[in-house]
């Protein structure tokens, strides 16, 4: 019963958010629910965000297989971040959800000694009822943290999934985690991570092996694994004791990162890209919605009744549910 009106109470949106600007973190939160989970006040709230003051934080994207140390890294991360003075947020993201628990995950990450750090902004997100799911979701609740002012937001992503990789993708700097054995080189460029990542970092280094998949990963970016072009930021490969707070590496390589891609004007055409993303998925979520999805019985089902049974031509049946959409 608590726990429903909760869920159903309206948010005062321009109250929420100049809390939000004070440093609150029940704000944050709050706003980061909404832009999470949806809802009616989902709209409300992101065109409240839409102050015109533009991306301000640095958002650094941490993604690695389950069981790489993904939330120690990202724990020993924040405490060098606070040792710089940076305020920092931090979003663990699953899209697994809604099926498995992505306030799990925050809670767990939420634990940690930053808990009372009122500089640490730390929610959990699985984008239940967000129209245009994790892209769009992720770069609106970023909004929510440059609205308290935080300098840095740190996108943990759980898996190497095809979806995790593109929202860590979608970050400012993307660190893939792997650990000796597990992910080596090969595994790393058919994953596809070798494009995204711009820091490979090898986390357990205190383990056999670590020298072996530091020098494979350098192997396969020196040989243009990654399918980038020359003069494109080639990914950094550095290793991590995360469980012994040694994440000195780390941090200088996405620091290094971070000033070469302001020196090389990469900050803006990688922003818009995550606005472009942002802005389709909401839209083409929407145009999913007009047709109905496959077995829902609504327009596309009729179409493709008619493309299976041979009367009609499938480009003729995509005019029409076009059509649909104009009209
Ligand atoms: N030896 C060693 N163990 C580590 C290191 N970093 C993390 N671990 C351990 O690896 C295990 C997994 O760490 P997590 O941080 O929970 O890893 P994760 O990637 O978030 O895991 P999932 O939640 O399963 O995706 C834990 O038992 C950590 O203590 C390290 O640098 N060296």
């Amino acid at each position: 019963m608590p726990a429903r009106s909760r869920r159903s109470r309206r948010l005062d949106v321009p109250a929420e958010l100049a809390a939000a600007r004070e440093g609150s973190h029940r704000a944050v939160a709050r706003l980061v629910s909404v832009v999470s989970d949806g809802g009616p006040q989902l709209r409300e709230v992101v065109a409240a965000l839409a102050d015109g003051s533009g991306d301000q934080a640095w958002v650094v994207g941490v993604t690695g297989s389950p069981g790489v140390g993904k939330s120690t890294t990202v724990a020993a991360l924040v405490t060098a971040l606070r040792e710089e003075g940076a305020r920092v947020g931090v979003l663990a993201v699953d899209p697994s959800s809604p099926f498995s628990g992505g306030a799990l995950l925050g809670d767990r990450v939420r634990m940690g000694v930053h808990a009372l750090d009122p500089g640490v902004y730390v929610r959990s997100m699985a984008s239940r009822g967000h129209l245009g799911g994790l892209a769009a979701a992720t770069p609106q609740a970023v909004r929510v943290l440059e609205a308290a002012g935080v300098d840095v937001v740190v996108v943990e992503t759980v898996g190497v999934g095809q979806s995790e990789v593109e929202v860590a993708g979608l970050a400012d700097t993307t660190v893939v985690l792997l650990a000796p054995g597990m992910g080596d080189g090969v595994q790393a460029a058919k994953a596809g991570i070798l494009e995204v990542a711009d820091v490979l970092c090898v986390n357990k280094a205190d383990r056999d092996g670590a020298d072996a998949t530091v020098r494979e990963l350098r192997q396969s970016v020196a040989l243009g694994a990654d399918g980038r072009a020359p003069g494109d930021w080639r990914p950094s490969v550095v290793r991590s004791v995360a469980a012994g707070g040694d994440v000195a590496e780390l941090v200088d390589a996405v620091r290094a990162h971070q000033r070469w891609a302001r020196e090389h004007d990469a900050v803006v055409p990688r922003r818009l890209r995550r606005a472009a993303a942002e802005v389709s998925a909401i839209a083409l979520a929407r145009l999913r919605r007009t047709f109905g999805q496959p077995g829902e019985g609504g327009l596309l089902d009729d179409v493709a009744g008619e493309v299976a049974a041979g009367r009609l031509d499938a480009f003729t049946a995509a005019d029409r549910l076009v059509a649909e959409v104009e009209g």
